[in-house]
């Protein structure tokens, strides 16, 4: 059952649902129906099995709730998301990774298509697995400026999915996505505001949090039929690869991840981010 709370985020107080209390916060300011979901798994927000399974139930319950708008921010010091956790990578029971793949693949299906608008608060780093949720928002706002985001995996010797590689050509073109995950790149707050891989840079996480609110106000007077159905006709192309070859997907990361130079090259990065 629903609680009244009166809740303090971001030294601010307002009313609101209290929905969940665990690695991730949610609460539906009851006004204007806006949920603010916070990422809150110390030290970095990493994305194992558990803590993907409770962000796709999480929205699966919002879109039931027929809320309004989601923002999705962080509840960390100076980390969004750290992107999909390593240690479920590294020497993987193959059951196990089997079923974080799965997860991790309705989960962003469930993001990147949510009926209902979403805005990315970034405040804080936004490497790989961050930057593919935060660009699976409808829009950006990421607080500057000593913050970077952008999807590294050929640092780390892996190599992005297709449907990680096609979201972001949807966010900054063919051309600019190729260069960034090629290189790896991972972006400063001003160059990614310039490549077009966020749409907006605020000094503070409060301002973020207010422009965030304001794009979401855009939509009090649009029907959410409309906005829904145009959501849909303007993402299918990117989702469809998927959602055609979900099994294809796991069966190569299976094998990708199982194999000995794969591993090798996740275990020094994993020396290398404990060093
Ligand atoms: C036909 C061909 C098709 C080809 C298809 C290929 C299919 C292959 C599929 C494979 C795809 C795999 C996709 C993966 C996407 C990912 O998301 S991989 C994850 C990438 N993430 C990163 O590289 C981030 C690494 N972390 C950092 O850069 C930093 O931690 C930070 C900037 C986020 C934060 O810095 P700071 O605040 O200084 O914290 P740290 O001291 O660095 O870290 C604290 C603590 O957390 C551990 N940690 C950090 N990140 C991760 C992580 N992602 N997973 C697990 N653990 C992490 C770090 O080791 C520290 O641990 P200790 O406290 O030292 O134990």
């Amino acid at each position: 059952m629903l609680r009244r709370y009166i809740l303090l985020n971001t030294n601010k107080f307002v009313n609101c649902r209290h929905v969940s209390q665990s690695m991730l916060q949610s609460t539906v300011d009851e006004k204007s129906g806006i949920a603010t979901v916070t990422m809150n798994k110390p030290p970095v927000n990493s994305l194992n099995l558990e803590f993907l399974d409770e962000i796709n139930t999480q929205l699966n319950k919002l879109q039931k709730d027929k809320i309004r708008g989601m923002i999705l921010t962080s509840g960390l010091q100076k980390v969004f998301c750290a992107g999909l956790d390593i240690t479920e990578f590294y020497n993987p029971n193959p059951d196990r990774l089997a079923k974080f793949w799965t997860v991790l693949q309705d989960t962003w299906l469930s993001l990147y298509m949510a009926s209902f608008p979403t805005v990315a608060v970034i405040n804080g780093h936004s490497p790989a697995g961050g930057c593919l949720f935060a660009m699976s928002c409808d829009y950006r706002v990421m607080v500057g400026p000593k913050y970077t985001i952008g999807l590294n995996e050929t640092k780390l010797g892996i190599v992005a999915p297709k449907w990680f590689q096609d979201t972001m050509v949807a966010v900054i073109g063919q051309r600019k996505a190729e260069v960034s995950l090629t290189t790896g790149k991972m972006y400063t707050t001003d160059e990614a505001l310039q490549v077009g891989l966020i749409d907006e840079s605020l000094p503070d996480a409060d301002s973020a949090l207010k422009k965030g609110t304001q794009f979401l106000n855009n939509f009090q007077r649009i029907s959410p039929w409309a906005f829904k159905m145009t959501k849909d006709i303007s993402r299918q192309p990117t989702v469809q690869w998927l959602i055609d070859n979900k099994q294809k997907d796991l069966d190569f990361v299976l094998k990708f991840m199982q194999s000995p130079d794969v591993q090798k090259s996740l275990g020094l990065y994993l020396q290398s981010l404990k060093k």
